[in-house]
């Protein structure tokens, strides 16, 4: 998704482009997965303001969120790169059962087999809350495209300033190569008990990646899912060129 991504950023938003804080503590404890037990364990204990991630759909999100003025960033995604990015993803993980070949796993995400569910269902729920003032809506293509623009973006939201260099700093140690050296970003303290050895979270990175694995007929099929799942929402929502 870019979900890790969005979270370097913001840790470094937090941090006013100095890389110490990323550079010395896992990702997982500077902005704790609420889903996850070490997570919910260390939130408890954790005075705000604090950082918080989650993978989950809005039917499972703590009730708590929507009577607070918690401010909530949603990242979203073409689904067909969420698609490969996650096969890839969890081809690797030793804590799921593993999709076999990119045909598996196609299959199992048009139907909302996947861990966290259907993706369709997942962006619809969330973007009932398109609307409210404590939401933001940000995607990995505009992320992609104009770096720059969407920090400025998330700190007007989160209403921080950041310097000239400041932001600069915040662009460099959050580009793609810095967090895949980054070993308390990469995931590579994982590998072992939860990932094999050659899984990376940092992949590739980029945009339009399932052009190289999807057939015609299974861009078809996406196709069609998507305008039937979608076409109801505003498509202005959907900013990745197919
Ligand atoms: N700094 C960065 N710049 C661009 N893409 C990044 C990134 N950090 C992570 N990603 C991409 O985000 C995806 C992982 O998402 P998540 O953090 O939600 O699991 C991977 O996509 P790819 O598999 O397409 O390369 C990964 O390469
Ligand atoms: C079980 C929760 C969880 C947390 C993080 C994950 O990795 S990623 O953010 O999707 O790359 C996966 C599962």
């Amino acid at each position: 998704m870019g979900t890790n991504w969005l979270i370097e950023t913001v840790c470094l938003i937090y941090s006013k482009g100095d890389p110490k804080w990323v550079q010395s503590e896992p990702i997982w404890d500077r902005s704790p997965w609420v889903e996850t037990k070490h997570g919910y364990e260390l939130l408890k204990e954790k005075e705000g303001p604090r950082l918080i991630s989650s993978h989950l759909p809005i039917q499972l999100f703590p009730k708590s969120f929507f009577k607070s003025k918690a401010k909530m960033i949603y990242l979203i995604r073409n689904p067909r790169d969420v698609l490969v990015s996650g096969y890839f993803f969890w081809r690797s993980a030793k804590f799921v059962k593993r999709p076999q070949s990119l045909e598996q796993y196609f299959e199992w995400f048009v139907e909302g087999n996947v861990v966290f569910g259907s993706w369709f269902d997942h962006a619809r729920g969330w973007m009932s809350m398109r609307d409210k003032e404590n939401f933001l809506i940000l995607s990995y293509e505009e992320m992609k495209w104009d770096m720059r623009s969407t920090v400025e973006k998330i700190c007007q939201f989160l209403g921080k300033k950041l310097e000239p260099e400041e932001l600069n700093s915040v662009l460099k140690n959050s580009s793609f190569q810095a967090m895949k050296e980054n070993s308390m970003s990469n995931y590579s303290l994982l590998k072992g008990q939860y990932f094999e050895e050659n899984g990376q979270l940092l992949r590739k990175g980029v945009t339009g990646d399932w052009r190289n694995y999807f057939t015609v007929a299974q861009a078809e099929t996406f196709d069609k899912l998507f305008q039937e799942k979608m076409a109801d929402l505003p498509q202005d929502l959907f900013l990745w060129k197919q």
